[in-house]
């Protein structure tokens, strides 16, 4: 077995093949599948992962592995297999799709340095190399007589440490620790021994007399006030032991936080964790949706469920969407489960996210909650895996690999043979529907824990302030609550529902969206050639004058920004402390988690904010929430409109009174009649389901078909559109009666960054081949790719349509 099958970092070339390289005399003990390594790769040396080993290759003439980068796989068996599968599934490359499942740091530019761990011990070889130092480059080992062998034995026996620096930015921290040697008695007999002049000395022994426990250096010798060279001649006497451990950056500081123990449950959570601890203890695979409505204690039932997960000494990963909702979560889960915790999420540096990773990666953790990436946990024994707010889009990725989180969580679980939990006040169509079908099981909490009602929601009708003179973005009634809420004390959510990049035109008098005849979508207003365009089928038309419905002139298109809200807020109720929350206010690491404390803390009166303030959030002293365009999100042009409309009313909603205070929402909108608002206000998910689920059979989207999302781009703006006329021909000769392709047509976004942009869209059933055409039409195009700058994207089962 002295050859090595390597997937190169080189995702231009053809789409999944393995490389072979010969493995040198010097690797040979050592490399194992699942590490990676250094190839030559023609002119080049790139980074390459070693996914299988053989002793014959059909090429002659093989090159060597230049250099193995890990002494243990950072890939496991399971994770190498998997990455196949996502490559096949999202059609993405093999190497993308193994990159995804890595830490950024293990993918940068890296430089290793050979540390000491141990004063003593080293085998003469290795001291010799080392002459006296703490710290050596690799380079250097290379460049002895020294085998890898050797150097991973010295690892492994922890007298010497590797470190990877990346871009000249030290990953992991050493600390050197300081403890007595193991017998106390020893140190006293030798307090005796001391000459007089040693009173530092004699200081530093009477301390570990008392505190034998090891501490940090450098803590140490502040304490005492004594120096490194006192210190030294106590170990130079072997009456104390210097050792070098390395510590993880901790973004959270366990010490200060306090534990919690289970709650006693509340019937109908019982009735739901029941099923789901049964296939934990049984190790069976199933997929269970937990619907719950807001504060019914969903979290609480995962917690449980967890903690018979890490009593078979299993473990649990938990996927909470960015990051709005990981402050709070995370908290909760180290208070119930304290260091066993690994936390992944985007707001992480990343040294932060590699420490956490290397937690995992050594079994030093047994949950890890994080987002979509986490999915990915090198875990090696799952006990359960839980997507919290399921219907996020976020778990969808938008670059390559274009995979659901919620995929990969029914794919591992089925590997690991253990359950699958989503859970949601607003679960997906799709996920309902499989609950509805008995694929998945539906577990329901349809009451809060603190057997609250709902806060009761009031639609307000935008049109009737207007005609009743009111111009601003506050109804009256709006502005009323508010100004007692601030009386009271009480705090308030205000939600702008703005989203993405296009602009929907509404006539203010009488609510009428314009909407494609053939689509059920809402046009979207082009501002250049002052046109109404569908961007599902290319239907367009001239941006009317005056409403088709009413024929009055105030048909306008539709955008506001949270500044502008927080400006006007401010003017209309100058007594309101306001805080705002939106991608700008949250640019900065942790500038998330402090506003959000600000507002716990009583620091403001009113949250002001886009999407991100709508979920998760548990304040007590909440009572009003407020929605100032609930339209917004229902005119994009997208099928989910409706659905993501009724989720964000309902997710928003269940923000107020959560506890001891009751709550109320008011919603304000222009068209009051629209189900989606008009069932999320009585919190009916089911006639809302109906609903939804008749609107698709009929305009035929999922979950009664499949989508594909196909997208071309290019500087010229002839070739974008040809190209993807070609793909809709070369599709249409392929696919089954029942398949639809639709486009060409220019993308929602036409243009970016000088580039055109087209696309089509391919409906379907069942095509068991479509993949496989899929990757022919991108064989035949792979030429233009290379040396044209033209991209072809293809996004299976796409959530965002741009
Ligand atoms: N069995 C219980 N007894 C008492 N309180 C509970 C119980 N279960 C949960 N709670 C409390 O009820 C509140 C709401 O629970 P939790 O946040 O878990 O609900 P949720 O369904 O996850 O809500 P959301 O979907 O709105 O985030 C929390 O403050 C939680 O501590
Ligand atoms: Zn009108
Ligand atoms: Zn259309």
């Amino acid at each position: 077995m002295n050859i090595a099958n390597v997937i190169v970092d080189v995702p231009a070339s053809s789409i999944n093949q393995t490389f072979d390289y010969l493995i040198p005399d010097r690797f040979q003990d050592i490399l194992t599948n699942g590490m990676r390594v250094i190839v030559p790769f023609g002119p080049r040396k790139v980074m390459g992962f070693v996914v299988g080993k053989t002793s014959e290759s059909n090429f002659s003439k093989l090159k060597e592995i230049h250099d193995v980068l890990d002494l243990t796989p950072v890939l496991t068996e399971e994770l190498l297999d998997l990455g196949k599968w996502v490559a096949n599934d999202t059609i993405s490359f093999y190497i993308t799709a193994l990159q995804a499942m890595l830490p950024q740091v293990l993918k940068a530019q890296y430089k290793k340095e050979i540390v000491r761990m141990t004063a003593g011990d080293l085998s003469n070889e290795l001291e010799s190399l080392f002459a006296g130092r703490d710290v050596i480059t690799f380079e250097e080992f290379e460049a002895s007589a020294l085998t890898y062998y050797q150097l991973q034995k010295a690892i492994q026996d922890g007298d010497i440490s590797i470190e990877y620096l990346v871009k000249s930015k030290i990953t992991k921290k050493h600390l050197t620790m300081i403890k007595p040697v193991s017998e106390l008695h020893l140190l006293e007999e030798s307090l005796q021994d001391l000459s007089k002049s040693a009173k530092k000395q004699e200081q530093l022994l009477k301390y570990f007399l008392e505190n034998p426990e090891p501490v940090e250096k450098q803590s140490l010798l502040k304490k005492l006030q004594t120096t490194s060279s006192t210190l030294k001649t106590l170990i130079d006497k072997s009456l104390l032991v210097s050792d070098k451990v390395e510590v993880y950056r901790n973004p959270y500081d366990d010490d200060s936080i306090s534990r919690t123990t289970a709650l006693e449950l509340t019937e109908q959570q019982k009735t739901a964790l029941t099923p789901i601890k049964e296939k934990v203890n049984s190790e069976e695979h199933d997929v269970f949706l937990l619907h719950g409505v807001t504060g019914s204690g969903k979290t609480e039932v995962y917690l449980q469920a967890i903690q018979d997960v890490i009593r078979k000494e299993k473990e649990a990963i938990v996927l909470v969407p960015e990051i709005s909702l990981t402050p709070q979560m995370v908290k909760r889960f180290k208070e119930r489960f304290g260091s066993k915790v690994a936390v992944m999420h985007s707001a992480l540096s990343a040294g932060e996210k590699y420490d956490e990773w290397r937690r995992i990666q050594r079994k030093e953790v047994q949950v890890v909650v994080g987002a979509r990436s986490a999915i990915f946990a090198p875990f090696e024994n799952i006990g359960i895996i839980i997507i919290d707010e399921e219907h996020e889009t976020t778990y969808k990725q938008d670059d390559q690999p274009r995979y659901h989180a919620r995929d990969i969580a029914i794919y591992r679980g089925k590997t690991h043979k253990c359950p699958v939990v989503l859970g949601s006040a607003t679960p997906t169509l799709e996920s309902y529907a499989r609950a509805q079908k008995g694929v998945y099981q539906l577990a329901t909490l349809s009451k809060r824990t603190n057997d609250k009602a709902m806060p009761k929601v009031e639609v307000v009708d935008m049109r009737e302030e207007l005609h009743a003179g009111n111009r601003t973005m506050f109804s009256r009634s709006l502005k009323e609550r508010i100004e007692q809420c601030i009386e009271k004390e009480e705090q308030i959510v205000l939600l702008l529902n703005r989203r993405g990049y296009s602009t929907f035109v509404m006539c203010r008098d009488c609510g009428h969206v314009k909407e494609c005849p053939h689509c059920d979508i809402a046009l979207t207003y082009h501002k250049n050639s002052n046109q109404l365009k569908c961007h599902y089928c290319s239907y367009e038309e001239l941006m009317p004058k005056v409403c088709p419905e009413c024929e009055s002139d105030l048909i306008r298109y539709f955008g506001t920004g949270t500044q502008k809200v927080e400006e006007a807020l401010t003017q209309l109720i100058p007594q309101a402390e306001v805080i705002r929350m939106d991608v700008d206010t949250t640019r900065r690491k942790g500038s998330h988690e402090k506003l959000l404390n600000q507002f716990a803390n009583k620091e403001a009166d009113i949250l002001l904010g886009t999407q991100m303030i709508a979920k998760g959030l548990d304040f007590d002293n909440v009572t009003l929430v407020g929605v100032l365009t609930a339209d917004s999100m229902l005119h994009l042009p997208d099928f989910r409109s409706s659905e993501k409309t009724f989720q964000l009313l309902t997710q928003v909603s269940g923000r107020a009174g959560r506890h001891k205070l009751t709550g109320e929402v008011i919603v304000q909108t222009y068209t009051p009649d629209h189900y989606s608002i008009e069932l999320a206000s009585v919190y009916n998910f089911e006639d809302f389901y109906a609903k939804e689920m008749n609107m698709r059979r009929t305009f035929q989207y999922p979950p009664y078909v499949f989508l594909v999302l196909i997208t071309v781009s290019h500087p010229n703006k002839i070739k974008v559109a040809q190209t993807t006329q070609q793909i809709v021909q070369l599709l249409m000769s392929n696919i089954q009666k029942d398949t639809v392709v639709l486009g060409p047509t220019p993308s929602p976004m036409p243009r970016m960054k000088d580039r055109y942009r087209y696309q089509c869209m391919i409906k379907y059933r069942n095509e068991p081949q479509l993949r496989v055409y899929i990757n022919k039409i991108l064989d035949q195009f792979a030429d233009d790719v290379r040396k044209n700058d033209l991209l072809i994207t293809v996004d299976m089962q796409p959530y965002h349509l741009m």
